[in-house]
């Protein structure tokens, strides 16, 4: 390459999701020249090809499960999906975020580049043929598909895949079974797919409370789930109609058909193309390695932030906070440090399996005695009254102080509900206290109170 044009900001920022744009965001405000590079479509995965088209992708598949679950009670039609039409309205929520992104950060005044730049030095990229300097950058490159090194990988397809089917398949396959897989298959199964589910794993969303994880197997299986664990899968073969994937279970080989197999089986940080190692830039299998202020450990004029930091775990919200805290570290050194007490997370399953503040195992080994709170509310009036067969809990209490320390429920509104927990949490509420608030009935939020009645 000619480095035949040179250029210099204060702040180059590479990758422009949610963790990128609000690090230059913030960069601009405060008067740094700032550029911004990406290497597809601006505006991140979120947005573009993740949580957003998911959610409204699974609010169709969700109105059929629950006219499903009143069929009889008053529903007398199932809704007819028009899957065409499904999948332009999504298309009118993601085909402006590139454009609409592109003119925000330009509106700005930030500069923008559409390549994937590389490290040359300490203080240089190489990106559309020029050398860029900056005075500090910032990795928000987030996280990829992991790759799946199997004889024939060339026929999988990815979570971006799912997003943007034409038709719902005849039947898939998933590899892996975290978030991804869960979610997808609850919708295509409900949708009439024929689902299976290959885990290498002896469970499914292993960082999820157990007690919970096993209910919405089963749930999952009643929806026509298939679940096969403790699988390694070796290799993938086309045929006429179906790809044939195979694998083996306690040294047995097996085959399984389907229309389409999905590599489900995580996501790693995006550094593979940086040349990290030129500008001496340390990384390990989580991604950068940063310190509190989420500054590189190995080169201090670095940032990272998001999903390719080390700082776990890989959510939206979280990768905000990390671009705000990085943004206002590049203006002022230090003036910022990464401390979460708790993150909630859904799966958005059905029911959807939320969570926040410690699992069962971490608050036991954190505190001397976990008061816990755990059951199968299924007969209660919300689960009843939707003729939802799973609704379940695990509350976790530190008993000595009976403050609430982990919140898991499994339910179909379990997404927008455990936010109060995700307050309760945030601001060290005991139970006494939890219990004193007023809340709305009927609500699943007031469940909680009962939920946490000694029995
Ligand atoms: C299918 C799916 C569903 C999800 N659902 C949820 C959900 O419901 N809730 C939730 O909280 N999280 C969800 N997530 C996770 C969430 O999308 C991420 O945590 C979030 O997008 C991370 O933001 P980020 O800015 O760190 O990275 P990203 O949004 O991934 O942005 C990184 C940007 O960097 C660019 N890039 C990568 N490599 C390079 C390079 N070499 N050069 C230049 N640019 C580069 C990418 O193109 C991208 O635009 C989901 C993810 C997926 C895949
Ligand atoms: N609702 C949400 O917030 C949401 C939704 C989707 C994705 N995400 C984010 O994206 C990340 C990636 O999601 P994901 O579902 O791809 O990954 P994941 O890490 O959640 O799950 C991957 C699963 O694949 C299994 N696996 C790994 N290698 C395998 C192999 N060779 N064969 C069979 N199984 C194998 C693992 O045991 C695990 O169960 C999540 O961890 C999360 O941070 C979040």
């Amino acid at each position: 390459m000619k480095n035949t044009k040179k250029k210099h900001y204060d702040v180059f920022v590479i990758g422009s999701g949610i963790a990128g744009q609000t690090a230059a965001e913030i960069c601009r405000e405060h008067n740094l020249s700032v550029a911004i590079a990406d290497n597809r479509e601006f505006g991140g995965t979120c947005a573009n090809r993740g949580c957003d088209s998911k959610k409204i992708l699974l609010q169709f598949s969700h109105l059929v499960y629950q006219s499903r679950n009143l069929r009889g009670r008053g529903v007398e039609k199932l809704p007819k999906l028009n899957w065409k039409k499904v999948q332009k309205f999504k298309r009118s929520f993601s085909d402006p975020i590139p454009p609409n992104t592109e003119q925000k950060l330009k509106d700005l005044g930030i500069s923008l580049y559409h390549q994937s730049p590389n490290f040359i030095s300490k203080t240089e990229v190489e990106v559309e043929g020029k050398v860029v300097s900056a005075d500090h950058f910032i990795i928000a490159t987030g996280n990829i598909p992991r790759e799946l090194d199997i004889e024939g990988k060339e026929f999988l397809k990815l979570s971006e895949d799912v997003l943007n089917f034409k038709k719902i398949p005849k039947s898939i396959t998933f590899i892996g079974s975290g978030y991804i897989a869960m979610e997808f298959a609850c919708m295509l199964a409900t949708l009439g797919c024929k689902v299976t589910i290959l885990e290498r794993d002896k469970t499914s969303l292993a960082k999820f409370d157990d007690y919970l994880v096993k209910k919405l197997i089963t749930k999952m299986e009643n929806l026509g789930v298939a679940f096969i664990f403790n699988a390694d899968v070796t290799g993938i073969q086309k045929l006429k109609k179906n790809l044939k994937v195979s694998y083996s279970v306690d040294g047995k080989s097996k085959t399984h058909k389907s229309r389409k197999v999905i590599n489900a089986t995580g996501r790693v940080p995006a550094i593979e193309t940086l040349d990290l190692e030129k500008a001496g830039i340390e990384a390990d299998k989580d991604g950068i390695v940063v310190n509190d202020h989420l500054q590189s450990k190995s080169h201090p004029k670095v940032y990272a932030c998001g999903d390719v930091s080390n700082k776990s775990p890989s959510l939206t919200p979280l990768s905000g906070l990390q671009g705000y805290i990085v943004g206002n570290n590049v203006v002022k050194e230090k003036s910022k440090t990464l401390d979460v007490p708790c993150v909630p997370s859904t799966v958005f399953t059905t029911p959807n399996l939320s969570s926040v503040g410690y699992g069962e195992e971490e608050a036991k080994a954190r505190y001397k005695s976990v008061k816990i709170y755990q059951g199968d509310c299924s007969n209660w009036f919300n689960a009843k009254k939707e003729n939802e067969d799973t609704y379940a809990y695990t509350i976790l209490v530190n008993e000595r102080t009976d403050e609430i320390v982990g919140a898991h429920i499994l339910s179909s509104k379990a997404n927008e509900s455990i936010n109060v927990f995700a307050t309760a949490i945030y601001n060290k509420m005991t139970v006494k206290e939890f219990k004193r608030m007023m809340l709305t009935y009927p609500s699943y939020s007031m469940d909680f109170k009962k939920m946490m009645e000694n029995k």
